[in-house]
């Protein structure tokens, strides 16, 4: 089987891009183990304190931010470090290439019932500063620790998938993941419908109508709350994720980020072939004002993307 290093020597012939994906796997390889023992370590639970964004951060929030720094600390190529957990971008080797952007916990309202969590990374480079467009990504990846740890990377061909063997090394297990075109299943938090936009209304109403609506046909919903899971599933068998603006988030942009959420996974679900979009605007096209940034995140099989911008187009 291809290992994540003789793949990465295909698919790029920048060394230090390489590394920077290769310290990832090996951050998220080590939190892999961490997550597995943490209920036997005393792990779970909150940390006392909130990150910038006024969030309670768990203590394996804490820990996975702390792992992910320590691995990028030892590369020469990774100038700056950008986390959820992380006020400020955090400066690391002088003069390398590669910007990382991480939510290097995602889903952590999920870890203490055990259901899949992930780590998110993006990489730039750092020559563009600490502000780019999606579109200028190097590569984007993401961790999901469900059943199987499986590392999801795109540089700037085909989505890849690497599952991590019980001897620690990371083995491709999908060559070239492609969203499928056409899809009946959606994932938005509906108990947020209250305070829902009439185009997240519309497409949601249409959708659930089944055969006899609109879209004639039957949908079925699935929402695990941890956006990467919800992916993983989209990127492996097709459907929509919604995380829109409403009335509720609008005060803030929206409710994920998106230097270090809807970046990187919209570069790896318009790499397998699907689309991403607030609504009214492709989220690579975004051009960032904060770190931090929220954004309405829309994402998934085409077909289903489109029609929730046809909903937006009616304005
Ligand atoms: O509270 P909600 O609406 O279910 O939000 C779920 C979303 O929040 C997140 O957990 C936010 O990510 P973090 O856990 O990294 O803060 C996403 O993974 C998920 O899609
Ligand atoms: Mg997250
Ligand atoms: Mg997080």
């Amino acid at each position: 089987m291809t290992t994540l290093a003789q793949w990465l020597e295909t698919e790029t012939d920048d060394a230090a891009l390489a590394s920077v994906v290769l310290s990832m796997a090996a951050a998220s390889a080590e939190l892999s183990g961490v997550l597995r023992e943490a209920p036997i370590a005393g792990q779970t639970g909150l940390a006392g304190h909130t990150n910038v964004q006024g969030e309670a951060q768990k203590a394996l929030d804490v820990i996975s931010n702390d792992v992910v720094l320590k691995h990028l600390t030892g590369n020469a190529a990774v100038a700056v470090l950008i986390s959820e957990e992380l006020d400020e971008a955090v400066h690391l080797a002088e003069g390398g290439a590669y910007l990382v952007a991480t939510d290097p916990l995602d889903g952590s309202s999920n870890l203490d019932v055990n259901v899949t969590v992930g780590t998110i990374f993006s990489v730039l480079p750092s020559a563009g500063g600490l502000l780019q467009q999606g579109r200028a990504q190097a590569a984007a990846g993401y961790v999901a620790y469900g059943p199987a740890t499986s590392l999801v990377i795109r540089i700037k061909g085909d989505v890849s998938v690497f599952t991590l063997s019980a001897a620690g090394e990371w083995l491709q297990t999908v060559v070239a993941a492609k969203v499928p075109e056409a899809s009946g299943e959606f994932a938005i938090n509906t108990a947020r419908e209250r305070f829902w936009d009439a185009a997240t209304t519309g497409y949601v109403k249409d959708s659930v109508a089944g055969e006899t609506g609109p879209a004639g046909k039957r949908y079925n919903m699935r929402w695990v709350g941890s956006m990467v899971a919800d992916i993983h599933r989209i990127l492996m068998r097709g459907g929509i994720f919604l995380y829109p603006l409403d009335s509720e988030t609008v005060s803030k942009g929206g409710r994920l980020r998106l230097l270090y959420e809807a970046n990187p996974m919209a570069w790896l679900v318009e790499g397998a072939g699907g689309l991403s979009t607030t609504g009214t605007i492709g989220i690579l096209e975004i051009v960032p004002t904060g770190i931090h940034q929220r954004v309405p995140v829309i994402l998934g099989s085409a077909e289903e993307v489109k029609r929730v911008e046809g909903w937006y187009a009616k304005g």
